[in-house]
């Protein structure tokens, strides 16, 4: 089994990424949705607030690959050539990654912060952000948890400040590349 992972700042486009690939019949592992369920079963809205606090917590508690771990099993459930995992925040869970799937691959998604906010601001999903300080503190945030370091490891670099088609285009060939491969 091949199993590539993505990563890149907030809004920079890996929800987009994970679409095109569903698209294409590759099952796609949402790390957030570890944090989703863990939000709803305390009971609480999904808030962008709500959801790193929670991720924080089962970091904190766990430690920084406390998710990627939870995530393995789902991915091993896969019968697919090809998995792609939704959702690395740090270089922690990366490892993780390697150490279970030895032909993991990550690729970065790069997408500059002014491309980031203004799609942002168009999305207005409920733990969305429509100012750039609110766009800033989100950054921070993901960095603090190691995404700078992950974004370093990454095997192949996509960039999304181009259209929606452009990016599809790119991402459907990395894919059919990464099908091919044994
Ligand atoms: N090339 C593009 N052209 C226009 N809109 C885009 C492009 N790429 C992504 N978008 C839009 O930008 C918004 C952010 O993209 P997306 O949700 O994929 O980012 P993300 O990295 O998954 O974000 P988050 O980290 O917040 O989960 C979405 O509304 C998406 O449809």
């Amino acid at each position: 089994m091949n199993v590539i992972g993505v990563v890149g700042l907030p809004a920079s486009g890996k929800g987009e990424f994970s679409k095109i690939a569903e698209g294409l019949g590759i099952p796609v592992v949402v790390m957030g949705d570890v944090i989703r369920n863990a939000v709803k079963k305390a009971g609480l809205p999904p808030t962008d607030e709500n959801l790193g606090a929670m991720a924080n917590r089962l970091r904190a508690e766990r430690g920084m690959d406390a998710i990627a771990i939870l995530c393995v099993d789902a991915v091993k459930e896969q019968k697919a050539r090809l998995v792609l995992i939704d959702g690395i925040r740090g270089d922690a869970e990366v490892r993780v990654f390697r150490e279970h799937f030895p032909g993991f691959r990550l690729i970065a998604i790069e997408t500059s912060f002014e491309k980031r906010l203004s799609r942002l601001c168009e999305r207005k999903r409920s733990d969305d952000v429509g100012s750039a300080e609110g766009l800033l503190t989100r950054d921070k945030r993901e960095l603090g948890w190691g995404l700078g370091n992950a974004l370093q490891l990454a095997d192949i670099r996509l960039n999304n400040d181009g259209s929606l088609e452009e990016f599809t285009a790119r991402v459907t060939d990395l894919i059919h590349s990464m099908e091919r491969e044994p």
